[in-house]
């Protein structure tokens, strides 16, 4: 790690333990703050991640990024870049030890994601999806198999790779701006050029005047919005979700979902979005994948195709009904059994 990631994260972590007694406090910080214990929780659990990938954020300048500085902070869209970025996912399995036993989380998971391609992974509750998420973003060790990024075989956090998470990420005490141009501080941007670069992801999921706001005031959709931003702005040229839109009313989700849709036919990013929502991973993705329950392996890729580009009121097609009425068809079999199985659970809790 640099000098200047060293003591971005040190100041991070000097906000973070600062903020956390402003909350015990009285005033303005502490109005800010106030009942935002889940969220600073959940600000550490970023901080940590944070620290896993700051590493490789921190490392030198590539040219393109010193020509995007140099040409007033221009995008470098990934459909711009030559190298062909794919993901590939090589019979991966997860075990977890656990006072009940060895539980097998993932068994045997293949599949492969071309450059720009949008893929989402569908399945009940417990069948490895955020686990087959983290092994993706290098956040979990000690499976079998192998998770190939560009031809490179990964074992950790890897530069290409943006992750977003299903739970509150943003850092309380930051501003938007704040929030979004972390990554750069951490890179060592000057902080005039990492507003400029901020502002335009800000304008590309829509918060545009919004900037000097905390995250308290505002809403959940928009504060994920804020953490989609803050990861896109290290421009990723493979983008990982994990229920990003699980804690927002259907309306905002779906119309959150239009902005993602936009933006990744924007970016042309490869991009896997775990999701528990059939509606959302057909009209976002070009493939759906299915995974069993309990142990999770693929039960059915689906090909969803429906026009590119796609606009919200694709939901409203024949063709979309039918798409999602023959996910739920796979889907419910296996939600049946995850249903099944925590009834007998409960049952044998219970005798
Ligand atoms: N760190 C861990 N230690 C022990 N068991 C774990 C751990 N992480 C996951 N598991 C177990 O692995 C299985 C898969 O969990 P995972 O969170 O990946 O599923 P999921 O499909 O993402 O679930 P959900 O949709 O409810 O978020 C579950 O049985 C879970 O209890």
């Amino acid at each position: 790690m640099d000098l200047a990631a060293r003591r971005s994260y040190r100041r991070l972590q000097a906000e973070h333990l600062h903020n956390d007694d402003r909350d015990k406090g009285k005033g303005r910080h502490a109005r800010i703050y106030r009942n935002r214990k889940q969220c600073l929780r959940s600000a550490r659990r970023t901080i940590v991640r944070f620290e896993a990938r700051i590493g490789f954020m921190s490392g030198s300048h590539s040219e393109d990024e010193t020509d995007m500085r140099a040409s007033g902070a221009k995008l470098r869209l990934a459909a711009d870049t030559t190298d062909e970025i794919d993901l590939v996912i090589q019979d991966v399995s997860m075990r977890f030890n656990t006072r009940e036993g060895t539980v097998t989380a993932v068994d045997g998971v293949s599949f492969e994601i071309k450059r720009g391609e949008f893929v989402s992974i569908i399945g009940p509750s417990g069948c490895g999806k955020s686990t087959v998420f983290n092994i993706l973003g290098g956040l979990v060790r000690g499976y079998d198999g192998s998770v190939v990024v560009g031809g490179e075989r990964i074992s950790g956090p890897h530069a290409s790779i943006g992750m977003v998470f299903q739970e509150e990420s943003t850092f309380p005490w930051r501003t938007v701006i704040d929030n979004v141009a972390f990554p750069l501080e951490v890179k060592g941007v000057p902080k005039a050029e990492r507003y400029v670069i901020a502002r335009k992801f800000i304008d590309m999921v829509g918060l545009t005047g919004f900037e000097q706001r905390y995250p308290s005031e505002l809403s959940g959709g928009m504060r994920q919005r804020v953490a989609i931003a803050r990861t896109l702005v290290f421009e990723p040229k493979i983008l990982l979700m994990d229920e990003p839109f699980a804690a927002l009313d259907e309306q905002t989700r779906v119309l959150l979902g239009d902005k993602v849709l936009k933006i990744q036919q924007d970016l042309r990013q490869t991009t896997l979005l775990i999701t528990h929502n059939i509606t959302e991973a057909v009209q976002l993705s070009d493939r759906v994948l299915i995974m069993t329950f309990r142990p999770g392996k693929v039960k059915r890729i689906v090909d969803i195709n429906l026009p590119r580009p796609r606009q919200g009121d694709v939901v409203g097609s024949d063709a979309f009904g039918r798409y999602v009425a023959e996910i739920w068809n796979d889907l419910r079999e296996e939600a049946s059994r995850g249903m099944a199985e925590a009834e007998d659970s409960a049952r044998l809790r219970g005798a």
